[in-house]
């Protein structure tokens, strides 16, 4: 036979399994929804004893039509099928290996999920270890219908006559494929490198390095979903933490996981990790290192327990006709007594208000002992402790103190002066006050750390008082409960397991408030030291001890492969990260399209028709999207440039958020300002570089960024 028709009578032979699923699922679904109906009878039938035994049984099969339901709801709106594997083994028995598991009514299976063990040797079998696996086929379905068959021997002398083979490989198709506006799950084309680190034990810290492109994200979604296969006992109920750096991040990868049917795992940016502020906004790069650093912990506590402003500077009461009266310093000094137990001020008004009470006792004593008299000290406790013109002085003076509040606090130069003595030096106070001085300013990602900080160091308000602090943190609260999400509380703390992906870019402030959400979790950590853009790994590598606990082993992986970057692509990224990068810290680029990177050197005045030229070209010669990547700052600018070309596939990003997302073609803008607006120059440039899988076209009116040529 020839090719093209082996490889219908393939597909045919394909398509009449996939048919069987599908006629076996519509099946289960109306077995559970008429158990469900039946059960609503039970319920209120007069079988009474029966009805514990079955209500259980029925809850069960409502989670099952439930879940069913869900799943299929899911797969429908996908590309991809519910069947996308076939193992043919040198038994002669065959499995086929899909999102979800299903039996045929004898209980045989139909497809084996491929999270299940049985499913493992679809993943891990190679040429030099086959595990009895003769033929590995990739079925690439659309909806219902199997479009193409690929086929991987394994045991070549095993393959018999009525054994068909066809195709070239799965995941080079798959690369080669084109991208949309959000990621796709890779369940049919997982690389045995990846399997392992998916499959990883949950326990622990597990680590995944590799360079751009490795599929360092796609690997830590799928392992997420794995896990709560594999241990939903100990893992779901808590839930899993997915942190990323940013909104269109978390947006480009929110499809992955329903994808594989779990729609239970939290997706949070790191602008979006404290409940009440959702922000995508950067600092410019000197300042965001300041507000990362672990000195700004010192700092935060200084200003916490400074004086707040427009407090009373002076206390006078009457008491039995005398006039007791605490100077701005003996009230400072009061203050400072309080804060040295250490508590949150929050909690601490009780021991603010003992405080007080003592000092107007001393002064009492103070007043008596000049005018010859005697005073009953307890008796003046007590009687000043009942009086409403105390307690209102009270309130006022230690006023309940909030995150925001704090950091508005330090717009003011002194006051930060003073808190960042020995901590900053005068240059970063004044970035940093110009920074927090202007009230209307909407908050950045970094200061969402700091507020987060704050959050535990001041306490909690007074529960009357918490939907004022949401006000101050300046956004309501985001919605929870909804789209079948469990309800978690405000502040969060318990998840399971967190993953934290792009973690080479958490400041130590950033770890901090991460490591708050998990204090009995397991981690999966993910990230790239080459493509940092913090630039002080040290400091950060120590909070992040802190947080997994400086005992706790770590399982390391590497992902050696890169699948986005064409080889040319990635060619050019590397010579620019040549020197920035250790020995073998860069990955392979496997795929190869014979389309050099373009580079395009114009005069300054001729960047911006340069830019409308290329977007214009790249949308034209790719199907799939198109990123135009610039300096965080020209943005809007830029946005405006590539205004007429109204398509959906153009996206604009600045450098910093176009961290983990990935284009067909990508045109890069100006790439000598993204080495210079950030700490880590290079570096930020590299991850530009590495965003495209197709095409890449370079505008520059200088050419200080490229390295000359080898
Ligand atoms: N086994 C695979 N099969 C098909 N596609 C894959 C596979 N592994 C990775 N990819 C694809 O390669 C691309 C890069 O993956 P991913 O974004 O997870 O890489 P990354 O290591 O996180 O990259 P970066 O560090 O640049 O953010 C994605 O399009 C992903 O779907």
């Amino acid at each position: 036979m020839s090719e093209p028709r082996v490889r219908r009578a393939e597909i045919a032979i394909e398509q009449h399994h996939v048919d069987r699923v599908y006629t076996r699922l519509a099946e289960l679904r109306a077995q559970a929804e008429a158990m469900r109906a039946k059960g609503y009878e039970i319920g209120h039938g007069a079988q009474r004893e029966a009805v514990f035994e079955q209500a259980s049984m029925l809850f069960e099969r409502d989670m099952m039509v439930h879940h069913a339901t869900q799943t299929l709801q899911t797969l429908d709106a996908e590309y991809e099928g519910l069947v996308f594997g076939r193992l043919d083994h040198t038994s002669g028995e065959k499995i086929y290996v899909g999102r979800l598991g299903i039996r045929d009514a004898e209980f045989d299976n139909l497809v084996t999920d491929w999270r299940a063990p049985a499913a493992a040797a679809f993943y891990q079998a190679t040429a030099e270890e086959p595990m009895d696996v003769v033929r590995r086929r990739v079925i690439r379905c659309s909806g219902q219908t199997v479009l193409d068959v690929d086929d991987d021997v394994l045991i070549p002398e095993a393959v018999g006559d009525d054994m068909r083979v066809v195709g070239e490989g799965a995941l080079m198709a798959a690369l080669g494929r084109s991208r949309g506006d959000k990621m796709r799950d890779i369940v049919a084309t997982i690389q045995k490198e990846q399997d392992e680190v998916i499959r990883a034990p949950w326990r622990g810290v597990t680590e995944i390095t590799g360079g751009p492109g490795t599929g360092k994200t796609a690997v830590a979604l799928h392992r997420a979903a794995y896990l709560l296969y594999r241990h939903r006992r100990q893992l779901g109920g808590a839930g899993v933490l997915v942190v990323g750096p940013s909104g269109v991040f978390t947006n480009y990868i929110s499809r992955v996981l329903p994808s594989m049917g779990e729609t239970n795992v939290e997706l949070r940016a790191l602008g979006a990790v404290l409940d009440g502020i959702d922000t995508d906004r950067q600092d410019p790069a000197p300042l965001a290192a300041i507000k990362g650093s672990l000195r700004m912990r010192k700092v935060l506590l200084k200003a916490m327990r400074d004086t707040p402003p427009d407090v009373p500077d002076e206390m006078r009461i009457l008491y039995k006709g005398d006039l007791l009266k605490l100077t701005r310093k003996e009230l400072e000094k009061v203050r400072r007594r309080v804060h040295g137990h250490g508590g949150p001020p929050n909690r601490s008004r009780v021991r603010a208000a003992e405080a007080l009470l003592e000092a107007l006792a001393d002064r009492a004593e103070e007043n008596a002992r000049t005018d010859g008299r005697t005073i009953d000290r307890a008796e003046l406790i007590h009687d000043l402790g009942e009086r409403i013109d105390f307690h209102r002085f009270l309130v006022v003076w230690w006023p309940v103190l909030y995150p925001g509040e704090i950091l508005r606090w330090l717009g003011d130069p002194k006051r930060l002066t003073k808190a960042a003595r020995g901590v900053l030096t005068p240059g970063e106070v004044d970035l940093l006050a110009a920074s927090f001085a202007d009230r209307e300013r909407e908050w950045t990602v970094a200061d969402v750390a700091l507020l987060d900080e704050l959050r535990v160091l001041v306490g909690p308000p007074p529960k009357r008082r918490r939907r004022a602090q949401q006000i101050e943190l300046d956004a309501a609260p985001p919605e929870r409960g909804s789209q079948g999400k469990p309800h978690r509380p405000e502040h969060y703390d318990e998840y399971s397991h967190i993953v934290v992906d792009e973690s080479q870019d958490l400041s130590p402030m950033q770890w901090r408030m991460v490591g708050r959400r998990g204090r009995y979790a397991s981690w999966t950590v993910v990230g790239d030291p080459v493509q940092s853009s913090w630039p002080d790994p040290e400091e950060a590598a120590q909070a992040r001890t802190q947080v997994f606990g400086p005992r706790t082993p770590i399982r390391r992986y590497t992902l050696r492969t890169n699948y986005r970057n064409s080889a040319e692509i990635f060619e050019l990224a590397a010579r620019v990260v040549a020197g920035h990068a250790a020995e073998g810290e860069l990955p392979r680029a496997v795929r190869t399209t014979g389309l050099e990177p373009d580079v395009r050197t114009v005069e300054p005045a001729g960047v911006e028709s340069a830019v409308q030229a290329a977007a214009k070209e790249l949308l034209d010669s790719v199907e799939g999207t198109v990123g135009v990547i610039c300096a965080m700052d020209r943005v809007a600018e830029v946005g405006t440039w590539v205004r007429g070309h109204a398509d959906e596939r153009l996206k604009v990003v600045g450098s910093l958020d176009a961290k983990g997302l990935e284009y067909d073609a990508v045109v890069l803008v100006e790439p000598t300002e993204l080495i210079t607006e950030s700490m880590t120059g290079r570096r930020v440039l590299y991850v530009a570089l590495t965003r495209a899988t197709q095409q890449l076209t370079v505008v520059a009116s200088d050419d200080e960024w490229l390295p000359a040529a080898k």
